[in-house]
């Protein structure tokens, strides 16, 4: 499978031409700059920026305190999907494991038997075992397997790696083809296996999509791949059934919004990871590290709508951060010194406090109201929870981890939102309600696209800057 294995050196973006696009197209000083309300959110970008500035150091902070810099996953679980044989070489691809006798020893694996809870019985749970609750949008890792491992994520920053070509490509593909939602599966009830089939290879929900997807998919990959059935003749039958039923044409009004609220989400998730790539670029020229605005422009900067979903997610998770806020008061943070405990508690305090202090800035009460909402919330929780397992086909041990963290932040959100009323959050009700990892997820994915955030403010201004030289080189004569 040569064609499958991660290509490890990535082109340098396509330049831009700064002096072609002045003579061309006309001053855009709002470059990446959207007003107005976020769609499918109560705010508006000026304000989830205002924000994002009040509270950047505050988060930035917590992040490097000993409770939050430390994760637990299993770095090493098999690719649930299709073959992933690609393993990206590269050395920026590695992942560094922390040594667990630096670490409090309750939180160690010999300690996976004994403790469950802290004396209090509030919160400190991090040694549960794997399992789904019903409330659980993402698979949360299961920590007394003897594959995991402690990562200091500060060792490990999420940056340009040079993963991507076909296996990257895959993953993505395959996280978006989980936007398929219920009216495809109507039209094939009480067939189990094309049921499977439609979840890998749906589309945006209109049929005539899906079937042209399908059929894509196995003239991609073969019959057998993942749930795509091996029998053939089932396969045409459904592909030529699919095709009859069907008029074709999509209309965006008739989306749903669980599954805008779905897209919006992923898609901010990605314009996020490329954001981090391409603020943190490495160049083979000068072999240093730094923000690359060729990468920017053609990957965010000309695509307005993938800008805007990176708002969109970080209203999402903050929103629910604050919603978590009472429970996270009461929650213990242990981390071995009593000291820090009280520190970090006060930090998370803190942030909640400052970020509570605006309006909030996502409505989950305007979700799943409709007559199928429960039909179409367990969808949206089992497509969300499959997300977090194609995190094991990710190439690079790096992106993966990086990729599992941010889809269990964005799980553990969607879980304080979708799967708890306010009054649930109480740790006296719901004591266990978030294991350790879950909330060290959900801050660090809320730091990662806060990061995001700032480096579009800061993209934005390189752009304006290189207008404004490019306007200077035309406006001056020639010796
Ligand atoms: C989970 C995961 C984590 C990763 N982490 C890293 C990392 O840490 N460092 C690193 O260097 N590489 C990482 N990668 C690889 C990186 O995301 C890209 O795949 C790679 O850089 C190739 O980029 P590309 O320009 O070909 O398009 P890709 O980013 O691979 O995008 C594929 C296609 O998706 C569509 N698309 C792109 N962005 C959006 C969007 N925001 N919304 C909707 N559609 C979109 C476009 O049609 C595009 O052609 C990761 C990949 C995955 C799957």
């Amino acid at each position: 499978h040569d064609d499958l294995a991660p290509k490890l050196t990535l082109e340098d973006p396509k330049p831009i031409s700064f002096v072609k696009n002045v003579l061309t197209t006309p001053k855009d000083q709002n470059y990446c700059n959207p007003v107005g309300q976020i769609k499918d959110t109560c705010c508006d970008f000026q304000s989830v920026e205002d924000m994002q500035r009040g509270i950047f150091d505050k988060i930035q902070d917590l992040v490097k305190t000993r409770f939050f810099r430390y994760y637990k996953l299993n770095l090493w679980r098999e690719c649930p999907f299709w073959d992933e044989d690609g393993l990206c070489m590269n050395k920026d691809c590695s992942v560094e494991t922390t040594d667990e006798s630096r670490l409090p020893k309750e939180w160690t694996q010999e300690a996976l038997s004994a403790v469950q809870m802290s004396p209090a019985g509030l919160g400190f749970q991090p040694f549960k075992a794997c399992s789904y609750k019903d409330q659980d949008y993402c698979l949360i890792e299961d920590q007394s397997n003897e594959n995991v491992v402690y990562v200091n994520l500060l060792d490990n920053p999420e940056r340009f790696t040079g993963y991507a070509g076909v296996s990257a490509g895959r993953v993505w593909k395959a996280i978006y083809e989980e936007n398929c939602f219920n009216i495809v599966h109507k039209m094939t009830e009480g067939c189990k296996t094309c049921n499977n089939m439609m979840n890998i290879a749906g589309s945006a929900g209109n049929p005539l999509k899906v079937a042209e997807k399908v059929q894509q998919t196995v003239k991609e990959v073969g019959p057998g791949f993942a749930h795509v059935p091996k029998d053939t003749e089932k396969l045409d039958q459904l592909l030529s059934d699919l095709s009859e039923t069907t008029d074709g044409g999509e209309n965006d009004e008739e989306v749903c919004l669980e599954k805008r609220v779905y897209y919006r989400l992923i898609s901010g998730l990605h314009s996020s990871i490329s954001l981090h790539i391409c603020d943190e670029w490495f160049n083979r020229t000068s072999g240093e590290w730094g923000p690359n605005l060729d990468c920017f422009v053609n990957r965010i900067g000309s695509h307005p709508e993938r800008l805007q979903n990176v708002y969109f997610t970080y209203a999402l998770v903050l929103r629910a951060v604050t919603k978590a806020g009472h429970f996270l008061d009461q929650y213990d943070f242990y981390t071995g010194d009593d000291k820090e405990d009280i520190k970090v508690k006060s930090m998370v305090h803190d942030l909640i406090d400052n970020a509570s202090s605006c309006a909030p800035t996502f409505d989950e009460k305007t979700m799943f109201q409709g007559p199928d909402a429960k039909a179409l919330k367990l969808e949206f929780r089992d497509h969300f929870r499959n997300v977090s397992r194609i995190m094991d086909c990710v190439g690079c041990e790096k992106c993966r981890l990086w990729g599992k963290i941010q889809t269990t932040g964005l799980g553990t959100a969607l879980k304080v939102l979708f799967s708890y009323e306010d009054n649930q959050l109480n740790p006296k009700r719901t004591p266990q309600l978030l294991q350790r990892s879950e909330i060290v997820a959900m801050f660090n994915t809320l730091n990662r696209l806060s990061e995001s955030l700032r480096a579009i403010q800061r993209f934005r201004k390189m752009y304006l800057d290189q207008v404004e030289e490019a306007e200077k080189t035309i406006l001056t004569p020639l010796d």
